[in-house]
């Protein structure tokens, strides 16, 4: 047990257990422990093997500190952000779909889900249960569809647990999914929480993405709310890579009919506006959230929705051809 920057760790040799073994033994050691009332706790539990999989032999589980830095000397690949002024319009489906196109294109390419009150990569990534593991201090990302090295707080808090942290936690616990062990990962596609205030403000803040992609349905009032987010990223001068319109037009799986029950061009017509590029369309379709839903981003398969999310990776790999600078630390 030891304590550094007023984290508290605690290593605990877990060799030769089973996982109903180990996880009572992390139990006791919490419920032990909560008597202390430590504010920021964080527990290793470590055996002979490491690997990053369902049957992981070392797991990690941890309260984030309130206050943390990357280590200095650290390098993290360009971090992409994708952001939504509000919720449900599709960001996390984006995110992941992206990741996906730009792994098929060639780029060497990871994935944060920084939407840690409510994480939902890991089931959109088909890696619901997987727990990464820990070396040296820092994560190991797990292994999502086609191999995309990933981490998520959905990977760490136990099922159905409530993640209610206070800002400056949450900050600090995306730190430690940014700041792990990317390998040879260029660009980090980060899945920010939807909104924008304060917490979102602190993480774009810190974290510096190196261009962001706003996601927004094709409403008005939707619209406002992209508005808002192109302005939290221009407030701290993040570049806006450009807006994606989700849900434009749906596609009857019958007939094949396009009808527009949000509208549509909408978000094109506000990039045009706003000066920044429209990166292109994502029809409304049962088979994208079928797909989704399972675990099998569409992205990864074949056909038109496989076409327009390579297109638009496309887009944004000129972005990061373009001469742009990686994240500073
Ligand atoms: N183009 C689409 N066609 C059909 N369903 C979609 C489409 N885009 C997203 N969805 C579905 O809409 C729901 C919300 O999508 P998603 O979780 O990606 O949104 P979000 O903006 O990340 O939401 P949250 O605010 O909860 O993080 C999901 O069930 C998803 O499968």
């Amino acid at each position: 047990m030891g304590a550094k920057n007023g984290i508290v760790s605690l290593v605990i040799d877990v060799g030769g257990l089973d996982a109903q073994d180990r996880e009572r033994i992390e139990k006791d050691v919490r419920s032990a422990l909560a008597r202390l009332n430590l504010p920021d706790l964080r527990i290793a539990m470590t055996a002979d093997r490491e690997q990053s999989s369902r049957n992981a032999s070392t797991s990690v589980s941890y309260t984030p500190a309130s206050s943390y830095t990357p280590a200095s000397g650290s390098s993290v690949p360009r971090l992409l952000a994708v952001g939504s002024g509000k919720g449900g319009v599709g960001k996390s489906t984006l995110a992941a779909n992206l990741a996906v196109a730009m792994k098929r294109a060639g780029v060497q390419v990871g994935l944060v889900d920084a939407d840690i009150y409510g994480p939902s990569q890991p089931r959109l990534m088909g890696s619901e249960g997987m727990r990464p593991t820990a070396r040296e201090d820092k994560l190991v990302p797990v292994r999502g569809v086609v191999g995309i090295p990933m981490l998520s707080m959905g990977h760490l808090a136990e099922e159905g647990q409530a993640i209610a942290w206070r800002g400056p936690m949450a900050g600090n616990a995306l730190g430690q999914l940014v700041d792990a062990h990317w390998g040879d990962v260029t660009d980090l596609v980060v899945d920010l929480p939807p909104g924008t205030g304060d917490v979102q403000l602190t993480m774009v803040q810190r974290f510096k993405p190196a261009g962001a992609v706003i996601v927004s349905t094709p409403q008005d009032l939707a619209l406002m709310d992209a508005r808002r987010a192109i302005a939290l990223f221009e407030k701290v001068n993040v570049p806006i890579i450009g807006m994606v319109e989700n849900m434009s037009g749906y596609v009857c799986p019958h007939c094949e009919k396009v009808s527009d029950p949000f509208g549509s061009g909408g978000a094109e017509n506000a990039a045009h506006s706003l000066d920044h590029p429209f990166l292109g369309r994502i029809p409304l379709t049962l088979r994208l959230r079928e797909d989704s839903d399972a675990g099998a981003p569409p992205a990864a398969g074949e056909g038109d929705i496989a076409r327009i999310f390579a297109a638009l990776a496309g887009k944004v790999i000129a972005f990061t051809n373009a001469d742009r600078p990686g994240v500073d630390r």
